[in-house]
């Protein structure tokens, strides 16, 4: 980078993870968003992926924590500590002109949060910080423009979350946000284990359930994979073979709600904009979005188009590191 050059940069400071988007570079880093310090002396021990790596293997008092809970700032020091660490690891140290940096934020965010966000970045490193709520972001990195009159509705489904909202003229016009997303379902199907097989299994074996067989729609063809747990009555290891028709039991819940959510914001949707939504559809972004049937889903229960976006876990990032530039197209 030559010196002098000013950078911008896009930051999803998602509640898993954090990814750093450049602009002409893409998405240059995603890492967890954890942090491991030592209680005593209140020293960062390590940050990211590293941190991640140390839960359950540090002595007692290495303690390592999401400072993002729900997307926002639980714990202001390690989170500019922490946002510092990511625009260094991105950018490198070879540059003179402080950065541009764009940050997403969830829509329903208050004011003291936004500051806090705001001012943990000018603390990192920042020049100039802009906020972006994240449905617009994620609308920018779908591919949306978001600057016509003209009515876009985003579903944006992350690991805690759920935002949906309707778009037009770079505005949300109408929001809803639900904690029930990704890791719920990963969550269902461990409770779905425990009733229905008496087998407990972790949240990761839950995910991988999920991602492998997981649906919320019949499948056209029924899957089945082996599955490895604790037997709730003997205490010993045991092997159950699980169905993704069973998902489809496990996951109905959870996904009614996102259904609901979804509905609940149509029936708020002014005509003239629920009348364009429903001439282009729903996007869908978010890692939540991979799970499978939720197009079917929301397209049977809505009976409106529905798709997901082409890289649904990097729209927020590349949307966000986006974001000034469409701004500067609007003011010119
Ligand atoms: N192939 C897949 N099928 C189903 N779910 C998936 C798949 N890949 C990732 N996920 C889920 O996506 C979720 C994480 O999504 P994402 O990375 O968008 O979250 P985030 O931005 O960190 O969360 P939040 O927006 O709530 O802060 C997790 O629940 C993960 O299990």
């Amino acid at each position: 980078m030559a010196f002098g050059v000013s950078t911008d940069i896009g930051i999803d400071l998602g509640t898993a993870s954090i990814l750093v988007y450049i602009k002409g570079k893409g998405v240059v880093l995603k890492e967890p968003s954890v942090v491991a310090y030592d209680r005593n002396t209140n020293e960062i021990k390590a940050i990211g992926e590293e941190a991640r790596m140390m839960i359950g293997r540090t002595p007692g008092n290495i303690v390592a924590i999401r400072p993002l809970k729900q997307g926002v700032i639980a714990d202001y020091t390690i989170t500019e500590k922490m946002i510092r660490y990511f625009i260094q690891k991105a950018i490198g140290k070879r540059t003179f002109r402080k950065p541009r940096i764009c940050v997403c934020v969830p829509s329903q965010i208050t004011e003291v949060e936004r500051k806090a966000v705001e001012d943990a970045t000018f603390n990192a490193g920042a020049r100039e910080v802009y906020l972006v709520e994240e449905p617009l972001a994620a609308a920018i990195g779908a591919g949306i423009d978001i600057t016509k009159p003209c009515g876009n509705m985003i579903v944006d489904i992350g690991g805690g979350t759920t935002d949906v909202a309707v778009i037009s003229l770079a505005g949300t016009v109408v929001s809803e946000s639900i904690k029930v997303a990704g890791d719920d379902f990963n969550e269902a199907i461990v409770r779905y284990m425990r009733k229905k097989h008496n087998l407990l299994i972790g949240e990761r074996t839950g995910e991988e359930i999920k991602i492998k067989i997981g649906t919320c729609y019949p499948r056209q063809e029924e899957l089945a994979i082996d599955v490895r747990g604790r037997n709730l009555v003997t205490g010993l290891p045991k092997t159950v073979t699980i169905t993704s028709e069973e998902t489809l039991e496990a996951l109905s819940e959870s996904a009614n709600q996102i259904v609901e959510a979804v509905h609940m914001v149509l029936e708020k949707t002014p005509p003239e904009l629920a009348a364009d939504i429903s001439d282009r559809g729903i996007v869908l972004t978010g890692g939540g979005a991979l799970l499978t049937g939720l197009e079917q889903l929301l397209e049977e229960r809505l009976g409106i188009t529905t798709m997901t976006a082409e890289e649904p876990t990097t729209c927020v990032a590349v949307g966000t590191g986006k974001y000034m530039e469409v701004m500067n197209s609007i003011r010119d």
